[in-house]
């Protein structure tokens, strides 16, 4: 088994012939037209011929329109682009001359402009800023929209190094998932220019650009956090332990290749809580709980440095293996830093995340299993926390029969260092884990487990894992007595100490445990109102619970706040299921789909797109 630097087998979410030619390198020269949100100029790709007999190269694109191809610069190349497939895009088909037969490695230049539709970017009028001076723009590129932004192989299997210049308006800040190279140049006085270089190869899918006007503010050796000025200083308090957290995925894994650590603090339109873009982690402004509560997320992201990013999943179908392996690292993060049982607590919230995917999907569909079959489906809506959770729980497991952390912790140094740089099927890493573990194999520590079971099939895995309670215990309790409550005791016993000294992750998990019951009365829920005052917190983890657990009561005085929550906030997470449980609210069907339609333009394309489906539209 050896795993490759390039992808080299089918991949279901391309159209690019993966297997005839080799990315090895992609210059980007563009610049972003606010005016008419289009990014245009050139991608420059170096590929590696694999296939002797291929003439022509075949390029993932969505809603591009090119301009011409020329082969090292110089020769103007054919190339036609195919019809539009709804999920896929366009294949861009490029005719190489028969003189080029032999070539084995080459550059095609491609001028090309992206449509104000593309499904990775996002432009933003200065009034949707916190600043509201000045336009902002943001990509997010995972799984299959970088297509949307350049001419690529657009396959997580096929890494390579890249640099970028962006051109944007005098005033703007360009940022990019690389290392600045050199200053800003200005050469019109109209407009600026910003050099990048990712020297590590990447997937398409974690090239990452954002402009506006946007400062930086030191928050350790290597990192930095940048936002609109505005919003710079709440970024910076809450994302402190950046250093601690990265320090700690270092014992953790091994040395971080990268450089420089940065985090962007985003418009609340940015619609997942992180994106792992190298060097540069994007963030939603949920993360702003003003406590360092929700900082878990960058923790996340800072695991992704390696699992993710360095061992890449080789195609969307082995997505688990960025994601529940990035699941277990920020755990063993926050098992660091803090507690083991709060390691415990927080996988006991992704069991209910998990629970709460499957129940999401048809009963027994494929999409719920670990490794699904990604023919023909969109990522997207193969998108849940079923990865990440299914994933952990897998890991956690092995942990399991390894009888404790310390093995655990042997083999992700070696996982790191076996694949790094390199992108990986299941397969691949079974085989490594096993042979990583040869003695205890042998001993049959592993004998029990049903690995096809873990990847191939539907709903919550077996079996169940037994986590520490302890910091969920208290949690637990006092939903027991709300579920126990009614208004003929006038609900004598509950004050606003009960929670006093919860941490919010255990107001989280005490919603948590009351969502699992039947709905609450409409007098329940206005004493529990009343007495922890739910609907005005700005933890938006609590904030989502609570809305949720009166959504499914259909109470109607949360309704005005849901609105207010998702009109506010574009992150998926909360987005969907809220307007999912509004439309499906007895009395706010037509609610839901009102407020989508009024307030659809605030939302990233994808957001929009994700809602428009779960409201049948
Ligand atoms: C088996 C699943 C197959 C493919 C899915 C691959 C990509 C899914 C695509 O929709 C993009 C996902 C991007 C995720 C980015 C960040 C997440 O960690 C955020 C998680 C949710 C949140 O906290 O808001
Ligand atoms: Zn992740």
């Amino acid at each position: 088994m050896t795993p490759t630097t390039a992808s080299n087998t089918h991949d279901p979410s391309s159209q690019a012939n993966i297997t005839a030619f080799r990315t090895r390198h992609i210059a980007l020269d563009i610049a972003l037209d606010f005016a008419r949100k289009v990014v245009h100029g050139t991608a420059t790709i170096d590929l590696a011929r694999l296939d002797a007999n291929a003439q022509t190269v075949e390029l993932d694109t969505r809603e591009l329109t090119i301009a011409s191809v020329k082969l090292n610069g110089v020769a103007e190349l054919a190339f036609v682009t195919g019809d539009a497939h709804a999920v896929f895009g366009s294949k861009l088909t490029i005719t190489l001359l028969a003189e080029h037969a032999t070539l084995q490695d080459f550059k095609l230049v491609i001028a090309y402009e992206t449509s104000a539709t593309s499904s990775a970017c996002q432009w933003l009028a200065p009034e949707q800023t916190a600043g509201k001076q000045h336009p902002y723009f943001f990509t997010q590129c995972q799984a299959i929209h970088a297509r949307s932004l350049l001419p690529c192989q657009d396959a997580p299997g096929m890494k390579a190094p890249y640099s970028g210049k962006v051109t944007v308006a005098k005033g703007l800040v360009a940022l990019m998932s690389a290392l600045p190279t050199g200053d800003a140049v200005s050469a019109d006085g109209q407009s600026t220019t910003f050099s990048f270089d990712q020297p590590n190869p990447i997937p398409s899918y974690l090239i990452a650009i954002a402009a506006g006007h946007l400062v930086s503010v030191e928050v350790g050796p290597r990192s930095r956090v940048w936002s609109e000025p505005e919003t710079v200083q709440a970024g910076a308090f809450e994302f402190a332990e950046t250093e601690q957290q990265l320090a700690t995925a270092e014992d953790l894994l091994g040395p971080y290749v990268w450089g420089r650590y940065d985090v962007l603090l985003l418009p609340p339109s940015f619609p997942y809580g992180g994106m792992e873009n190298p060097n540069i982690t994007f963030v939603t402004p949920t993360l702003l709980a003003g406590d360092r509560s929700l900082a878990d997320v960058v923790a996340h992201e800072i695991a992704h440095s390696w699992t993710g990013n360095l061992v890449t999943s080789r195609t969307w179908e082995h997505f688990w293996l960025n994601e529940g392996f990035t699941v277990y690292v920020e755990r063993k993060i926050v098992g660091r830093m803090r507690t083991e049982q709060h390691r415990h607590f927080s996988a006991i919230i992704g069991w209910k995340a998990l629970r709460d995917s499957i129940d999401n999907y048809p009963a027994d569909s494929l999409l719920t299993a670990l490794v699904p079959s990604l023919d023909g489906v969109d990522p997207d809506d193969a998108f849940s926390s079923v990865p990440y959770e299914k994933g952990f729980n897998l890991l956690f497991y092995l942990e399991t029969l390894l009888g404790g952390p310390e093995p655990m912790e042997r083999y992700l140094k070696a996982h790191c260092t076996q694949f790094a740089f390199k992108a990986v099927t299941t397969a691949e890493w079974k085989d490594f884990f096993l042979s990583f573990f040869a003695e205890e194999a042998k001993r049959g520590v592993f004998d029990a487990v049903d690995w096809n079971a873990w990847f191939y099939t539907p709903g919550m895995p077996k079996p169940e894992p037994k986590f520490d309670q302890t910091l969920a215990e208290r949690s637990a309790a006092l939903a027991a007595r709300w579920t126990q409550a009614d208004a003929s005791s006038n609900y004598a016993g509950f004050s606003v100490d009960d929670i006093a000294d919860f941490a919010s992750p255990q107001r989280v998990v005490f919603l948590e445990k009351l969502l699992l019951e039947n709905p609450l009365s409409e007098q329940t829920l206005d004493k529990m109102d009343a007495t922890y005052d739910f609907t005005a917190s700005r933890n938006s983890e609590i904030r989502f619970r609570w809305q949720s657990l009166c959504l499914r009561a259909s109470y109607t005085k949360i309704f005005p706040h849901v609105v207010d929550f998702v009109t506010s906030q574009g992150r998926m997470k909360f987005v969907r299921p809220l307007y999912r449980a509004l439309f499906n609210c007895d009395k706010a069907g037509d609610l839901a789909v009102t407020t989508f339609q009024k307030h659809r333009h605030i939302y990233h394309n994808i957001c929009a797109s994700m809602v428009a489906k779960d409201l049948k539209q």
